[in-house]
C-alpha cells in the first residue's frame, strides 16, 4: 500500500518437498528470510490446525511472556496465547509430522556444501514447538528481536495455519525490518500452509500488526551448536555465582524459559 517503502520480496515459491533446499539457502543468504507457500499441502495443514484448535479449546494455553516491561497493563504488550509441545504427544500426531518435515528441510539445508551463511552454523537442535493463538481483538506484538543476546538460536521457523486470511480485512501482517536494508521491510501475510524462516538475531527485528481475526502459528527456533553451548555454559556459571552470592542479578524470564 502507498506510504510503505518496501520492495516486494519475491517469495511466492510454489513448493514440492525436494527442491525447497536451494530456495531456503538462496533466500536466507540474499534476504535473511525465506517464505515457502503450500509447504505441506492442505490435508496435513488442516489436520495440524485441527489438533491445535483441539488443544486450544482445552484451555491449557498460557498468556505469552512479556517481551518488554511496560508501564501500562501487561496485556498491551502482547496478547497471544501460547503452548509448548514437543510433537510426540498423542494429541499432536499431525503437528509432529509437520515438525519432522520442517526439521528435515533445515537439516538438509544446513548440510549442503557452500550454503553461504547457513554454513557458519552447525544446527544441532531446536526448541520445542510453540503453538501461538492471537485473539482477533486488534491484538498485536511489539517490534522485537528474537535472539538479541546470543542465546544460541540462529533460525526462527514459523508455520501459519490461517485459512482464507485476507490481510486487507484481518491485518495480522508480520513485518520484518531487515537490518541491512534501510528502507525496505518484508510484510509477510500469515497465510495457511505458509512456512517462514528468518535469522533469529538482530538482523531481523519484527512485529505483528494488529489482527482482527484469530491468528494461528507454530514457531520453532533452531540452535547453533557453538552459540548454544556457550550460552548454556554462561548460564550455568552465572547460576553458580548467584548461588555463591557473588552476583545478585535475578535470572531473566528468557533465561528461565531456555
Ligand atoms: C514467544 C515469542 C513469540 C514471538 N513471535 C513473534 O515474533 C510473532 C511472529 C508471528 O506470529 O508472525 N517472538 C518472540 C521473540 C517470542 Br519470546
Ligand atoms: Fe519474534
Amino acid at each position: 500500500p502507498p506510504g510503505n517503502i518496501h520492495n516486494t520480496y519475491p517469495y511466492l515459491h510454489k513448493t514440492d518437498t525436494d527442491d525447497m533446499v536451494p530456495l531456503v539457502i538462496e533466500d536466507l543468504n540474499s534476504y535473511g528470510l525465506c517464505v515457502l507457500d503450500n509447504f505441506c499441502g492442505p490435508q496435513l495443514g488442516r489436520a495440524a490446525l485441527k489438533e491445535l484448535l483441539c488443544i486450544y479449546n482445552k484451555g491449557i494455553f498460557q498468556d505469552g511472556q512479556l517481551v518488554a516491561k511496560s508501564k501500562n497493563d501487561a496485556q498491551s504488550i502482547r496478547s497471544d496465547k501460547i503452548m509448548w509441545v514437543d510433537g510426540k504427544e498423542p494429541f499432536c500426531v499431525n503437528i509432529g509430522t509437520l515438525l519432522k518435515k520442517i526439521d528435515g528441510l533445515i537439516m538438509r539445508a544446513n548440510k549442503m556444501p557452500n550454503n553461504g551463511k547457513l554454513g557458519q552454523y552447525l544446527i544441532n537442535g531446536r526448541t520445542k514447538a510453540m503453538l501461538a493463538v492471537y485473539p482477533g481483538s486488534g491484538t498485536h506484538y511489539v517490534k522485537h528481536v528474537d535472539n538479541p543476546n546470543h542465546d544460541g538460536r540462529c533460525i526462527t521457523a514459523i508455520y501459519y495455519l490461517n485459512i482464507d486470511w485476507d490481510v486487507q480485512k484481518k491485518g495480522g501482517l508480520l513485518r520484518i525490518f531487515p537490518e541491512n536494508e534501510s528502507n525496505t521491510v518484508a510484510d509477510i501475510a500469515p497465510l495457511f500452509d505458509r512456512l517462514l524462516f528468518f535469522w533469529s538475531d538482530r538482523q531481523n527485528p519484527h512485529e505483528v500488526q494488529p489482527s482482527y481475526d484469530t491468528r494461528y502459528a507454530i514457531t520453532l527456533w533452531y540452535f547453533d551448536a557453538t552459540e548454544r553451548a556457550l550460552a548454556t555454559e554462561k548460564f550455568e556459571l552465572e547460576k553458580r555465582l548467584r548461588e555463591l552470592g557473588a552476583i545478585r542479578t535475578a535470572p531473566t524470564q528468557e533465561q528461565l524459559r531456555i
